[in-house]
């Protein structure tokens, strides 16, 4: 069996002397796709960042593709991490090629200096371009498309090093009803293909969760409130505690939607 590509025992982050994560205990393998849900505050991005080797934990223990986090070069397991947030998009020059936004993942850097590219690179670009329906924006600017267009340049930048993990933290927010139906189309069709890496997404929204996700984890201020395959994690009763509202879930065709109970009832 391959290795996992994420293991975290026990692990707490205290930020500010608040505990923001405690005792998580959390395995993600190769052929995972995750969802993480939870209350604004709840800790997601907080578990994104630990996925990302990018925070270390207060305790436990977190080994990311095997390394230990803390213990391990970080410049060698970045290429291996692909990781798309609104944080990281708001750090791209405006006024950058498309090509050269998604191209520049190949060096870990956003805006494009000095990296001397070889034409590999350009190729793997324009065809990651091409994966996600971008192709025909390759020399525009990443500040003159749409959102969804730039939310779907994050994730072909993020893809473009071919990790082996792909971390998401709420890609489709803000989207209008069309780009958020694209850009789920194009999510479920990654997340089906058993070449693709492991994924792990972070979304306020059932409504966001594309089809052949298969793993669900939800957090309520800081821990676990359940975790596993997603028809069994993402109930009514799961949702209603992680959320302290009384909703109802239905599931069809892989999709999800959500609505408050009394709201129903008037
Ligand atoms: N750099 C920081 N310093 C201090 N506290 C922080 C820091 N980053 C996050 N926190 C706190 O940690 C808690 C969890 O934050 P986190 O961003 O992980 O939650 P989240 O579930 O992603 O929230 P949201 O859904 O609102 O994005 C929050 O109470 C937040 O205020």
């Amino acid at each position: 069996m391959a290795d996992s590509v994420l293991r975290l025992s026990d692990v707490s982050v205290v930020r500010d002397g608040n505990p923001v994560l405690k005792g998580i205990d959390w395995t993600v393998e190769p052929d995972e796709r995750w969802v993480i849900l939870g209350r604004n505050g709840a800790g997601k991005t907080t578990l994104l960042q630990i996925a990302a080797a990018a925070l270390h934990p207060s305790s436990g223990e977190a080994v990311v593709l095997g390394e230990s986090v803390g213990h391990t070069d970080l410049a060698e397991l970045r290429p291996l991490l692909g990781f798309a947030s609104s944080a990281l998009a708001r750090r791209i020059p405006r006024n950058e090629r498309v090509l050269d936004v998604v191209m520049t993942a190949a060096y870990a850097v956003t805006g494009r200096w000095n990296e001397l590219y070889e034409d590999i690179d350009e190729r793997r670009a324009h065809r990651v371009l091409s994966e996600w329906h971008l192709d025909h924006l390759a020399e525009r600017t990443f500040g003159s498309l749409s959102d969804g267009e730039q939310k779907r340049v994050q994730i072909a930048r993020s893809v473009m090093t071919d990790p082996e993990i792909l971390l998401l933290d709420e890609p489709a927010a803000s989207l209008d009803l069309g780009g958020r139906e694209e850009l789920l189309q194009l999510l479920g069709g990654y997340a089906s293909d058993p070449k693709s890496p492991a994924i792990v997404m972070v979304t306020h929204h059932v409504e966001e969760i594309p089809q052949a996700f298969n793993r669900a984890l939800l957090l309520k201020d800081g821990e676990i409130t359940a975790q596993g395959p997603i028809g069994d994690v993402l109930t009514s009763e799961n949702l209603s505690a992680t959320f302290d509202i009384d909703v109802e879930i239905t599931e069809s065709d892989g999709r999800y939607t959500a609505r408050a109970r009394q709201g129903v009832e008037g």
